[in-house]
């Protein structure tokens, strides 16, 4: 099991005043109207908690569950493909710069468990507040780099279809090396910036689903991920442990996007670098025309 903070920590949203704390499983009651940070709370889940929670769940709050899976999870075809990914990652990271890790097994803990790690958040978060089933998202993963989280997510949920918003070129040529290489039917790579893909009608909010990691701060990521999503669908960042700073900066930005932010969710990464958290806002209306800017002004002049 990962390291937690031994014991639980409570996090302040700006005016929104969030409770949430950070553990292994958690549960969280959250109310449905918006203005949610009054209630968010979440606490260890033991089995003794479980009558809490069906208490809560008929006081109206809706309860959540989350533990992850991970690489053990998924069957025996797809962690083949996760092998052939890993082997294709360290083979052209000897030609060109995809990542700064070397071994397999630490590509395995710090890459592939930590992009399993937000399944659960992005299918619980859908289902809760998008739509009736998570079972065929149309995802973008946006500054996918090599593949992160975007070739996993699509390896461990064939049914999704996955798009690998990346703007390098050569990263660009090994997404589509390697997503041939294993075969992956359900992925399309599109070289291009995230302010131009958000302004070309073809994508523009088109994605039931946006994901980013390790891109950029939350200010820039919401400008970058948010116009790429249909109304009524999910923008969720993966971050590390303790992301709440830079999340009460972007809430104006978020807004600006027509969004809210909905949970600041921990998920248990299986990897020794313990504990995450998965950043989830909901889109509830058309963005403004305006955004997002001229490619390069997001990430200069942040909202
Ligand atoms: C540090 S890498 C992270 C890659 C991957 N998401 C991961 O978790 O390992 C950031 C990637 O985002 C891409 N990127 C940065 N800004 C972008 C933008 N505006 N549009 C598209 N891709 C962008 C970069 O080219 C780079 O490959």
């Amino acid at each position: 099991m990962s390291s937690y903070p031994s014991s639980l920590s409570p996090l302040t949203l700006g005016h929104h005043h969030c409770t949430l704390f950070c553990c292994p499983f958690f549960i969280i009651h959250q109310p449905h109207h918006h203005d949610h940070f009054k209630h968010l709370i979440s606490s260890t889940l033991t089995e003794e908690d479980e009558d809490d929670d069906v208490e809560a769940d008929e006081q109206g709050a809706s309860t959540k569950f989350f533990s992850s899976s991970g690489f053990e999870a998924l069957n025996s075809r797809q962690k083949e493909q996760v092998h052939r990914y890993i082997d294709s990652l360290l083979e052209w990271n000897q030609r060109m710069n995809l990542t700064a890790v070397k071994e397999e097994s630490e590509v395995m803990e710090r890459h592939v468990e930590d992009s399993l790690s937000i399944i659960e958040p992005i299918r619980t978060s859908y289902l809760s507040h998008c739509g009736p089933s998570s079972e065929n998202l149309n995802l973008v993963d946006v500054g996918s780099g090599a593949g992160l989280p975007g070739v996993i997510l699509a390896i461990a949920s064939p049914g999704w279809k996955v798009t690998l918003l990346e703007s390098m070129n050569k990263r660009c040529s090994f997404l589509e090396h390697v997503v041939s290489e294993i075969g992956l039917s359900n992925v399309q790579v599109k070289r291009e910036r995230a302010e131009k893909l958000g302004q070309d009608v073809n994508f523009r909010e088109s994605f039931d689903v946006a994901v980013a990691r390790a891109v950029a701060e939350m200010r820039i990521l919401a400008e970058y991920c948010l116009p790429l999503v249909r109304t009524g669908g999910i923008f969720v960042a993966a971050k590390g442990h303790d992301p709440q700073e830079e999340v009460q900066r972007a809430e104006r930005a978020i807004q600006l996007m027509g969004a809210s932010l909905l949970q600041i969710r921990c998920v248990d990464s299986h990897s020794k670098h313990g504990q995450r958290t998965a950043i989830i806002c909901l889109k509830g209306k058309p963005t403004s025309k305006k955004y997002p800017r001229d490619p390069g002004t997001p990430a200069k002049d942040p909202l």
